[in-house]
């Protein structure tokens, strides 16, 4: 869950059109603020406008009405090279430099801004650590001799090593396979929480979007705004019945991953010991997908809970989770 407190606008689309030359209007009329701090992800189904979206921050792509302003300035009175360089920029093939080591590649952008060797190493070593590779062994090594999810790594550390105050990302798990996708979700959401970088996140992937989301904007074609919002509105308040088809049905499950047990959902008093209890212990905070699962073996139906001292708070039956989910889904 989220643990920086997003701050004002530092981007703002304001009555944003894009229209190709064949006349497709890839995004019509939007109008959306994005945070400082906050991780906001873009999705929608193919052809929704999302990257259009994210290039016109960086001006790969330009508006063809309206105009986007990043702290309150038009990106495009700004010159698009400095304008890049304080931007970090990460697409689902990573684009890393094949005839340059790992290490390189993320000293790319310190290198472009003349940073001196000794700051660009520390630099290098820390990101590496940061994005869970080893300087030593990873360092050296190219492109081609990573997997892909490594790579992927890389391609994070790379964008972030300038320190941007925006990272725009399209699709940056999207080559992974679902196994490694889930690992580098949630150590790119405690990244995040660590950094505090402004992010906006491309996905097709709706659970993608609600997982590391602290808001969510659902596109739908016509590159037309159809919600932004928490993930948890999102999931029980859908705006429109496009966000509600969008989300489909599994609306319940995600939300299990995405609420938290309060001390309000506990019988009071710890659990009886028995005999026969698993030695499974929730704690107040955990998902109630962990709670659910923690349920499902119990012998009685019933699980200790203890508070972030250890100490016991109380237990939790079906009855209290049923209890917990219908908090979450109307707190929202
Ligand atoms: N250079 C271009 N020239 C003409 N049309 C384009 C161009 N780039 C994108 N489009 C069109 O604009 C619309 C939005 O494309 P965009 O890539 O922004 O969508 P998307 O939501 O990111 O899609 P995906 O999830 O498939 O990447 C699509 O209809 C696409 O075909």
């Amino acid at each position: 869950m989220p643990s920086v407190d997003p701050g004002a606008a530092l981007i703002r689309f304001e009555d944003v059109t894009k229209t190709y030359a064949d006349g497709t209007v890839a995004v019509g009329g939007l109008e959306l603020e994005v945070r400082e701090h906050e991780l906001l992800t873009l999705v929608g189904p193919s052809g929704s406008g999302k990257s259009t979206l994210l290039r016109m921050v960086n001006r790969l792509v330009e508006p063809t009405a309206g105009r986007v302003t990043l702290d309150g300035q038009d990106v495009m009175s700004q010159d698009p090279v400095l304008l890049r360089r304080g931007i970090g920029y990460v697409i689902q093939d990573v684009g890393l430099f094949p005839h340059r080591t790992v290490a390189q590649n993320i000293a790319t952008v310190p290198g472009l801004l003349g940073w001196d060797r000794h700051r660009t190493q520390d630099r290098v070593r820390e990101l590496l650590q940061l994005v869970g590779l080893d300087p030593a062994v990873h360092g050296p090594r190219y492109p081609h001799e990573l997997s892909g999810g490594q790579r992927q790594r890389v391609g994070v550390a790379r964008a972030l090593a300038a320190n941007p105050r925006v990272m725009l990302m399209d699709e940056p798990f999207g080559a992974v396979d679902p196994e490694g996708r889930r690992a580098l979700q949630v150590e790119f959401r405690r990244i995040h929480d660590e950094l505090g970088t402004t992010v906006l996140l491309v996905t097709h992937d709706i659970d993608e979007a609600i997982l590391l989301g602290d808001r969510v904007a659902v596109f739908s074609q016509g590159g037309r705004l159809e919600q932004v919002d928490t993930p948890v509105r999102v999931l029980t308040r859908p705006a429109t019945p496009f966000v509600e088809h969008f989300i489909g049905g599994a609306r319940v499950v995600r939300l299990l991953s995405l609420a938290t047990l309060t001390p309000a959902d506990l019988e009071p008093g710890a659990a009886a010991p028995a005999a026969t209890r698993p030695v499974v212990t929730l704690r107040v905070g955990d998902t109630l997908e962990r709670c659910f699962a923690a349920l499902a073996t119990s012998p009685d139906g019933v699980v200790a809970v203890e508070g972030d001292d250890g100490e016991p708070v109380g237990a939790l039956t079906l009855a209290g989770l049923h209890g917990a989910l219908r908090r979450s889904a109307s707190a929202g």
